[in-house]
């Protein structure tokens, strides 16, 4: 209710403003939400989904270029070419993320600069782009009979074009896609595991830049009436950067704040610009440093300091609540690895290995540090193509297959070093993987919006039950990065098991735990094989292994040397030898309990 009368706030205010402003003052804001626009489509790309992207500039001046070419050279009408013009960005942004497929980081912003490097130099030189003179004579945008060439009323056209665009980037941010794209920002692999198409993801990204650089392009030649290459330099990309950064790269909200702040700032500065520009950059720099969110991220950061650091240290796990028994999801066997060897190089990090593992099973694998056991994770779970061999799940056979489609298929897993997503709220690294929607699903955010709401409006509420599930009540609005150790693991236990999986991979899942914690995973993992789904789990803590495991796999050098019972494995001579010595011989179950809980 609250947001709803700010909102209706911010809309009359909107609405009254010309009534307020003279012409010049006028023609500012206009030019200041163009610039909002291009910030929001930036702060997508890069605040969003981490995607360093240097070429928004050209974006905006594809599509202002090509409504001043269709417009003044084709004959085109003005809506047709500003049409073709946002769809020509698009496709220019399509080109752009091409390289985000191979390459990231510094890497990417040095491709799309040099993108729009020649953008700019294209358009200097182009006798169709009117070289350094530019084009001028766009025709005004024609309206029912009212007269656009007015910066007054077309203030009025720009204002329902950013209310629009700017709602599209909130639902975006604040659903499923803009979650997914934030993961991809902070750990793409952990991303790709639970289910995030990386490759489309980031294309998505560019194509919501080449969107919003082309719609600003054309609200700009609407406007101006007149393109030039200077308004599409790199000094504009730097300017635009500074708004997205000052204001908050992965807020949409500061994004916007950020540039109306710049644009008028700019304004101010007009007669010192040699001077302005410095001044950004010292700005910059000190935003960087001392508030790296940006605006928008002060209230947090100061809500944090009030609150005190390490409070998140103090936090308590609730209780688990136990799954309800359930025969395991099919009769066949969960997990078979046929022969598979794996290479590096020259190194054989698993040299034909095969194993079975029945539906309902919990499965131990063991061996010492670098015997390769990582590696067969990495291999079942997709990361790794295996060199030879494969490996079939209930049946069908799933070699080479991405990450996100063996999460698909239900395979899901956690990591020996932890992959939680750091700059998200532990709620969001569950909903994360209570999501199991293709990427393609995205077409229902411009076509069929209140679904997307609905989606998400049930995702949360499978998030409650999952929080409460796990004993995270107390936690679950928080960053995990503040969160003790044993309350990570149990976030990403918990994660994993949002994607509902059959097969459940845990790696080294007892490690920095202490004794209660250990006890307590037992317990959880126990319950989740009684509920039906199968789990391998690689670990160290021998009285766990002897415990928890039905079967235990022994791995050494890359090798099967052992497979069977836990007290069968424990006393083979080859694994006495290979690692275990005294330490795992003979252990009774007893004397294992006991270690497990020590
Ligand atoms: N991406 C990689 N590139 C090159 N070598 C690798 C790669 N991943 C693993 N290895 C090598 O493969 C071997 C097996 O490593 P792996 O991590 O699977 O062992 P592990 O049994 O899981 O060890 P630990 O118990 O220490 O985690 C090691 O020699 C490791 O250095």
């Amino acid at each position: 209710m609250k947001r709803l009368a700010l909102i209706a706030l911010a809309a009359i205010a909107a609405w009254l403003l010309p009534y307020g402003l003279g012409g010049y003052s006028m023609h500012v804001v206009d030019v200041a939400i163009i610039f909002a626009i291009l910030a929001v489509g930036l702060g997508l790309t890069m605040g969003v989904a981490g995607q360093i992207n240097l070429a928004q500039v050209a974006f905006f001046g594809v599509g202002a270029y090509t409504v001043a070419i269709l417009t003044t050279e084709a004959g085109f009408g003005f809506w047709t070419a500003a049409l073709l013009a946002v769809l020509v960005a698009v496709v220019f942004g399509v080109l752009v993320g091409i390289p985000a497929l191979r390459m990231q980081s510094h890497y990417l912003g040095i491709v799309t600069l040099g993108l729009a490097l020649a953008f700019t130099n294209w358009v200097t030189n182009a006798h169709l782009a009117g070289r350094a003179e530019g084009i001028s004579d766009i025709p005004v945008p024609p309206m029912f009979g009212i007269d656009l060439s007015s910066g007054y009323l077309f203030y009025y056209v720009e204002l329902i074009v950013f209310a629009i665009a700017l709602a599209f980037a909130l639902l975006v941010t604040r659903s499923p896609l803009g979650r997914r794209l934030r993961a991809m920002r902070d750990d793409d692999l952990a991303a790709g595991a639970l289910g995030a198409e990386i490759p489309l993801l980031r294309m998505t990204a560019f194509v919501l830049s080449g969107l919003y650089g082309g719609l600003a392009g054309v609200l700009y030649a609407g406007l101006i009436r007149f393109v030039a290459p200077e308004t599409f330099n790199i000094a504009n990309m730097f300017l635009l950067l500074a708004m997205v950064i000052i204001g908050g790269r992965s807020s949409i909200l500061g994004c916007v704040v950020g540039a109306v702040a710049l644009s008028l700032v700019r304004e101010a500065l007009l007669d010192a610009s040699g001077y302005a520009q410095l001044g950004y950059g010292l700005v910059v720099v000190l935003v960087v440093v001392f508030a790296p969110k940006g605006l928008a991220g002060l209230p947090g950061q100061l809500r944090s300091l009030l609150r005190g650091r390490g409070s998140g240290a103090r936090a308590q796990l609730g209780p688990f609540r136990p799954y309800d028994s359930a025969p395991p999801a099919a009769e066949q066997d969960a997990l078979e690895v046929r022969e598979v060897t794996k290479r590096f190089k020259g190194l054989v990090a698993l040299d034909g290995v095969s194993l079975t593992v029945p539906s309902g099973q919990i499965r131990g694998i063991v061996g010492p540090n670098g015997s390769g056991k990582t590696t067969l994770f990495n291999v079942i779970s997709g990361f790794y193509t295996a060199t030879q061999g494969s490996v079939v799940l209930r049946g069908r056979e799933v070699s080479g297959l991405a990450p996100y489609r063996l999460s698909l298929l239900g395979v899901a897993r956690t990591f020996q070093n932890l992959r939680l997503f750091e700059d998200l709220s532990v709620r969001e690294n569950l909903l994360l993987g209570l999501d199991r929607t293709r990427t393609s699903w995205i077409w229902r955010y411009p076509s069929l919006p209140w679904k997307v709401l609905g989606y998400e409006r049930a995702l949360a509420g499978r998030a409650e039950e999952l929080i409460e599930r796990f004993g995270l009540t107390e936690v679950a609005g928080g960053e995990p990065r503040s969160l003790p150790y044993g309350i990570q693991r149990r976030i990403e236990l918990a994660r994993a098991m949002a994607m509902s999986p059959t097969l459940l991979l845990l790696d080294e899942p007892a490690a920095g735990l202490n004794g209660e914690e250990v006890r307590q995973l037992a317990e959880i993992v126990r319950s989740i094989r009684d509920s039906g789904v199968t789990v391998v789990v690689i670990e160290h803590n021998m009285g766990l292994v002897m415990s928890l495991c039905d079967q235990v796999t022994v791995l050494s050098s890359g090798k099967v040397i052992a497979d069977g019972p836990p007290a069968e494995v424990a006393v083979h001579p080859d694994v006495v030898a290979a690692y275990l010595g005294d330490s795992m011989a003979a252990p009774t179950q007893e004397a294992a309990v006991e270690e497990a809980t020590r």
